[in-house]
């Protein structure tokens, strides 16, 4: 699908989607557990394939107005009779690869043509080294994956420089293998805050992990442990909402206010000290979830380190591509290894409005200006098409194709920036 965009001002209230990596998380314990209900989780592309694997190892979900009720496998997947497709989800992806090592059979794991191309190396392997049988069947540490189950707990250490998501994955089946397992973080711990995220799951699962006083690079997981998760209510999106708030902090006229934004430990929360940073107007009553930003004022350049916000990464940029002065965006390489290359993508599609922008290795320098209206590709990605279309409301006379992909963590996406009064339009494609 295509949409066209035209200079907007964005005004009202919007509440912010459930947060994505919250919901994967609470519906993988839920299904590790006998039985949970979950409130208003997020139902996106990506959590319904979390939904389907977790079925497959022998959950069942039921929808009930604005909650999932499910019946957990209680620590025992079954092996699945079919592939799990996790579509273009890293996350499910990376869970449900860890949790294929406790089956007693085999489980073939895929996704979609981008999922295919994400690497699983530094997982693979530690599985490989934990009892369980993991391998790409490419041999190239991409999907489709094969694995035999056989997790037992040991010492092992893993990269930290690629994906979280891997340590998530451990931490999430480990303890229910024999033994204890040790995992010890070799190099930087990239996304930081969504193992943190991971671990405040497992606590109200009633699960035990030992953090290593040093620097928090060492988890201890003892095994034979049980899941009991049994209620829990998803928290608002952050990295979602950073579109709404960068949105009014770039446009004249406006003034929004989002809710279900209170204190967590989601990573991207950082999107209100930034934009504070940057100089826009924007306030947080924390005790009531309430971020209100206003338009209007000129923003300033920034120095913005991603390593633990990777997915703020396409906002900052587009923020940065109307601030005054230049900015940098350091320590980003691990946003290159999501659903695309996204600092690639930026730097292909931002000059095309003419933003001034440079790529390196693991940095973007971004020099604001006067943004103008262009055909930009979205790259079927669902951050790339949020961040340009908040250019284009600033540019005007913008059109973005794959626009579809919003669904993958903001199927919304479209329908809250309309009613708060952005122009745009679908355009039908022939
Ligand atoms: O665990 C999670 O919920 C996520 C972890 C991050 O990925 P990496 O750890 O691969 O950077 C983030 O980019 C992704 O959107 C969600
Ligand atoms: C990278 C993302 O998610 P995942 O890794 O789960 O595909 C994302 O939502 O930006």
């Amino acid at each position: 699908m295509r949409v066209s965009i035209n200079k907007s001002s964005v005004k009202g209230e919007v509440f912010a989607p459930p947060s994505k990596s919250y919901t994967h998380r609470a519906i993988t314990l839920a299904a590790l557990s006998e039985e949970a209900v979950i409130h208003r989780p997020l139902l996106s592309a990506d959590t319904l394939a979390t939904i389907r694997a977790s079925e497959m190892f022998g959950a069942s979900v039921k929808q009930e107005e604005e909650n999932l009720i499910i019946r957990g496998f209680n620590g025992k997947p079954t092996v699945p009779d079919n592939v799990i497709d996790a579509a273009n989800s890293g996350t499910t992806l990376r869970l449900m690869t860890a949790i294929a090592g406790l089956t007693d059979g085999i489980t073939v794991l895929t996704g979609d043509s981008s999922l295919r191309t994400r690497p699983n190396g530094p997982l693979l392997e530690v599985l490989n080294r934990l009892g369980a049988k993991a391998c790409s069947t490419r041999g190239n540490e991409r999907a489709p994956i094969v694995v035999k189950g056989g997790l037992e707990g040991k010492e092992v250490s893993i990269d930290g420089s690629i994906s979280s998501q891997f340590i998530s994955a451990l931490l999430i089946a480990c303890p229910l293998a024999e033994n204890n397992t040790t995992v010890s973080i070799i190099g930087k711990l990239k996304s930081r805050p969504y193992v943190d995220v991971t671990i405040e799951m497992l606590e109200l699962a009633g699960v035990k992990i030992h953090t290593d006083e040093n620097k928090g690079m060492k988890f201890i997981i003892p095994g034979k442990q049980k899941y009991n998760l049994k209620e829990y209510t998803i928290p608002g999106d952050f990295s979602s909402a950073s579109y709404l708030l960068a949105a009014a902090a770039m446009t004249e006229g406006s003034e929004v206010t989002v809710k279900n934004l209170f204190p967590s430990k989601q990573g991207d929360k950082l999107i209100i000290e930034t934009l504070k940073q940057m100089g826009a107007d924007i306030t947080w009553d924390r005790e009531a979830g309430i971020v209100t930003v206003r338009g209007g004022r000129k923003l300033k350049a920034i120095t913005f380190d991603a390593g633990a916000t990777p997915d703020l990464v396409p906002t900052i940029t587009v923020l940065a591509a109307v601030a005054e002065g230049t900015s940098r965006i350091e320590n980003a390489e691990h946003v290159r290894y999501k659903e695309t290359d996204r600092l690639r993508a930026l730097a292909i599609e931002l000059p095309k409005m003419g933003v001034k922008l440079k790529e390196e290795k693991d940095s973007l320098t971004i020099t604001g200006g006067q943004l103008k209206g262009a055909a930009v590709h979205g790259w079927d990605d669902h951050r790339i098409v949020m961040a340009l279309s908040l250019a284009g409301m600033v540019a005007g006379n913008t059109t973005i194709d794959t626009t579809e992909s919003v669904s993958i963590s903001y199927p919304d996406f479209f329908k809250d920036m309309r009613n708060l009064g952005a122009k745009i339009g679908e355009i039908s494609e022939e």
